[in-house]
């Protein structure tokens, strides 16, 4: 645990509670068992990697999305991904057409320092962020003051970053090698076309 200076961070606003202790338990057993996980093994100019966490990208028809090299495979809406979509775009009142799903098999997974402000998202990108299975920090950085945060994201929470979070600060979920418990995370996004135009509106 670090003891510099932790700041607040306004642009992101936690529900917990967004689904209940049993429903949030539920919908963690079913992605961690029923889920098609890919290998997290990548080649990128021909070095190989590994990703520190298991991954699908899931997304509305025609919509490209390149993250990480590219890394990111195009697959079709699961009925279940569709059903929690629909109650986080209600809630949220913000129209997603796609979702990252993450899974931290345990502490010794972890996502680095970044942004999400790829060109995709738009100058405006809105993130909605469910949490399932084990409590983790998401930390924050500022990028030009250095000045640092973490909030703690519990099962069945919803995480909404506004889109100044991405412009201002980086965020990673550092590693906890004490902890033995999985965590899954999905993050709702909204990718424009290529040309700019937003791939909804005509
Ligand atoms: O797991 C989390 O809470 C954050 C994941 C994340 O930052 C991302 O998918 O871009
Ligand atoms: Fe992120």
């Amino acid at each position: 645990m670090d003891t510099g200076q932790r700041v607040q961070c306004p642009e992101l606003v936690l529900t917990e509670g967004f689904y209940d202790a049993d429903d949030s338990g539920r919908l963690y057993r079913l992605l961690r068992d029923g889920h098609a996980w890919p290998d997290n093994r990548y080649c990128v100019a021909g070095r190989q990697f590994v990703l520190p966490r298991l991954q699908t990208w899931h997304a509305d028809a025609g919509i490209r999305y390149s993250y990480s090299n590219n890394l990111l495979q195009t697959r079709p809406w699961t009925a279940l991904l569709s059903e929690i979509k629909a109650k986080v775009e209600a809630y949220v009142n913000y129209p997603f057409n796609s979702v990252l799903v993450n899974c931290y098999r345990d502490g010794n997974d972890y996502v680095g320092w970044h942004a999400d402000n790829e060109r995709e998202l738009g100058e405006q990108p809105v993130i909605a962020s469910l949490t399932l299975g084990a409590a983790r920090p998401l930390q924050f950085r500022h990028k030009k003051t250095l000045a640092q945060g973490q909030i703690v994201l519990p099962s069945g929470s919803l995480l909404v970053m506004q889109p100044n979070f991405q412009h201002h600060w980086l965020h990673s979920v550092p590693m906890d090698a004490n902890l033995r418990e999985g965590r899954i995370n999905l993050t709702f996004r909204r990718v424009v076309v290529p040309d700019g135009r937003d791939s909804l509106s005509g």
